[in-house]
């Protein structure tokens, strides 16, 4: 519905901690991006994904910068396994999850983090500068 509308939908899958803790993070986003496979390579080609760890939405919590690529990797091989690779190298996966200015450049560093997803640091201006200016 959105991309019949022309909207740019940002899709977001993550783990809950629980399913972090037992390492299940790689099987739950792969259950996850099973709706929106559905798509043809087209509309697909449209979509946003976001990797938003439950756990650490709104929580102070980050994902390492290690967590974050092992896992926006495994995100972009399983959209190669789809679409292809051409597909998967032009899809932006963001991260998202108290992303803030003292780990953003960090996480913007890894080849499969294309930016962030940023909530709470949004609403500050000085913050959202700083989370900008680690992307630079
Ligand atoms: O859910 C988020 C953005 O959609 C992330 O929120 P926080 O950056 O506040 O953790």
């Amino acid at each position: 519905m959105a991309l019949a509308n022309n909207l740019k939908p940002i899709f977001c899958i993550g783990e809950v901690l629980e399913e972090r803790e037992a390492n299940k993070q790689n099987e739950v986003v792969e259950a996850q991006l099973a709706s929106v496979f559905s798509l043809s390579a087209e509309d697909f080609s449209k979509v946003i994904l976001a990797y938003e760890p439950v756990w650490a939405i709104g929580t102070g919590k980050t994902a390492t910068p290690a967590q974050a690529q092992e896992i926006h990797a495994h995100i972009r091989s399983l959209v190669a396994a789809k679409y292809g690779q051409e597909v998967a190298e032009n899809t932006s996966i963001l991260y998202g999850g108290s992303c803030k200015p003292s780990n953003a450049k960090e996480l913007f560093a890894n080849p499969d983090v294309d930016g962030g997803l940023i909530g709470g640091a949004a609403l500050k201006v000085a913050d959202f500068k700083g989370i900008i200016d680690a992307f630079k």
